[in-house]
């Protein structure tokens, strides 16, 4: 896995390293302090999949496939729909340079509703997790494809011991096989293809089965309607991460209503 994935994460690291000159890790522990503590991310997908489908509602403004996905984009108000629609988690995206997106969504999000939030982003430094919990984020996600093993620990290290959970990503066999050594049991299986940009919902059930003993599996990306959830559930998949094909809707609360229970 590599091509766009390895551009952003080049760009990324070019990003934090001119960031890191205005905050030090220490700095941005002492702003964490200020932000409520983590609400729990992995904690209530498991309770919310214990009973039904696990929903993390992603809050996306673009993306490097399909450009502009929402003119009208409005993070708080997209938070509430999604939580007032079922949704178990939010994810939002922080990326400036692919996704337009920024740290204050993510805190306009977290502070318009209840939901644990992921900082959706591409993690290539430790500083970078100490800086999602100083922006309030619950949960980081770790992309294997972008990391080497002692990175990847690293990364972890730094945010179970602020609290946060991770969100270990994964898109073939190997990769499933590398997350299986981290300490988290919360692995998502990424069905877009980062080379040609295709998603294929096979990719899950492909890996489902290779998943470590305890894992809450996550099918993620290209996930449209009710029946792709039903799908996935037959491969072992309760919790979806989901983004432009409720993004795209002018009624996100409904959307999200739809998706999880088919009416
Ligand atoms: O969304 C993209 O085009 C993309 C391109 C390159 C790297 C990552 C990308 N997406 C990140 C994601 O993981 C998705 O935003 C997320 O899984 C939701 O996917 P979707 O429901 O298809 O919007």
């Amino acid at each position: 896995m590599a091509d766009k994935l390895t551009e952003i994460c080049d760009t990324k690291r070019e990003e934090v390293a001119a960031r890191k000159g205005f905050a030090t890790i220490a700095d941005l522990d002492d702003r964490a302090t200020q932000e409520s503590a983590p609400r729990g991310f992995e904690a209530a997908l498991r309770s919310r999949a214990a009973n039904g489908f696990a929903l993390i509602a992603e809050i996306k403004k673009a993306s490097p496939s399909k450009g502009l996905i929402r003119p009208d984009f409005r993070p708080a108000e997209h938070a509430v729909a999604y939580e007032r629609g079922g949704a178990a988690c939010l994810s939002v995206l922080t990326d400036a340079p692919y996704f337009q997106g920024h740290e204050d969504y993510l805190m306009d999000a977290r502070a318009a509703c209840r939901l644990p939030v992921i900082r959706k982003d591409f993690m290539v430094d430790t500083w970078q997790v100490a800086e999602a919990r100083a922006m309030g984020a619950d949960a980081i996600l770790i992309i294997v494809a972008a990391l080497d093993d002692v990175l990847m620990a690293e990364i972890e290290a730094a945010a179970l011991e602020r609290g946060m959970d991770c969100l270990v990503e994964v898109h073939d066999e190997a990769e499933m096989d590398r997350a299986s050594r981290l300490k988290s049991r919360l692995i998502g299986v990424n069905n877009r293809d980062l080379k040609r940009f295709v998603t294929d919902l096979g990719t899950t059930e492909r890996l489902a089965p290779l998943a470590p003993d305890g894992t809450l599996l996550v099918s993620e990306s290209g996930i449209n309607s009710h029946a792709d959830l039903q799908r996935l559930s037959r491969c072992g998949a309760r919790t979806f991460l989901v983004g432009e094909s409720l993004m795209r809707q002018p009624d996100v609360e409904l959307a999200t209503r739809a998706l999880l229970t088919g009416i």
